[in-house]
């Protein structure tokens, strides 16, 4: 097996649950106007602009890739060393900007935003577009795991002590409908040593969709380093 390091868990405002303001703390990124944040939302919203495009219009889709294509030859001219980045992307501590679920950095993140909350649980919520379509108008289930298993991670993050998914079990109850605001809640229920039992609940409307109770083993694989 992989060798795992466990981290202390720090919140943006640099303080655990236990600090105790009382309020919802901002456990994801927050996204900038510009930069990097501002091309990753405009490579969302393309995303989205090419999946209800479809065949039925005259416009030009060849042209369209060549342009594409030219501007993802520019920024691949302009790429840092690869283990570089790598180190960059972990080095810092609490949320990070290129993660697949939260990051404001990754275009193909929904992204969803997370709050810690006084009693120890996560809220989280978004809404998906049709890229992350499964049934007609719904979303696909694997996002819906994808979505719990990340919020039930930060619900160990945010309990103090983070691990590795080792088995989610899910239930889904309801579609998922695309365009409309969702809601994760999710707490870390019980620790047994190195075992953590996670439970959360995906909900639309207030109506529960998908509920998820996971073990996570604690420990992270260790970071990248310049060495
Ligand atoms: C504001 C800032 C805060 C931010 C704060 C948070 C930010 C950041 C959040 C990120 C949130 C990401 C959330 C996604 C998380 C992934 O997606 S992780 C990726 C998916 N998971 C994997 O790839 C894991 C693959 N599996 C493995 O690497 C290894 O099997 C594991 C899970 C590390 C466990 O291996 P191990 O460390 O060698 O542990 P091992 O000794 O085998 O097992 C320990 C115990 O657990 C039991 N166990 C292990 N696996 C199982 C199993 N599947 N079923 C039942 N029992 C099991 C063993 O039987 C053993 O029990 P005991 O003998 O101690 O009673």
């Amino acid at each position: 097996m992989a060798e795992t390091v466990e981290y202390e868990v720090v919140t943006q405002a640099g303080a655990g649950r236990d600090a105790g303001s009382g309020e919802p703390v901002l456990m994801s990124a927050r996204a900038s106007e510009g930069g990097l944040d501002a091309a990753a939302a405009a490579a969302r919203r393309l995303v989205d602009a090419l999946v209800r495009l479809g065949d039925s219009t005259d416009y030009d889709t060849d042209a369209l890739a060549t342009r594409i294509n030219a501007i993802a030859a520019e920024v691949e001219d302009a790429l840092p060393d690869e283990a570089a980045r790598l180190v960059e992307m972990w080095q810092q501590e609490g949320p990070n900007r290129h993660d697949l679920v939260t990051g404001p950095q990754n275009p193909i993140a929904p992204p969803l935003v997370v709050h810690g909350q006084p009693d120890g649980s996560v809220e989280a919520s978004t809404t998906l577009p049709i890229a992350y379509q499964g049934q007609p108008r719904m979303a696909h289930g694997g996002i819906s795991a994808l979505l719990l298993d990340h919020t039930l991670g930060m619900a160990n993050g945010w309990a103090g002590r983070g691990g590795m998914t080792a088995r989610l079990t899910l239930n889904f109850k309801r579609p998922v409908p695309l365009g409309e605001p969702i809601t994760i809640r999710a707490k870390q229920e019980s620790v047994d040593g190195r075992k953590l039992y996670t439970q959360g609940v995906l909900s639309v409307d207030g109506e529960p969709c998908v509920t998820a109770e996971a073990l996570f083993i604690a420990g992270h694989l260790p970071r990248p380093t310049a060495d």
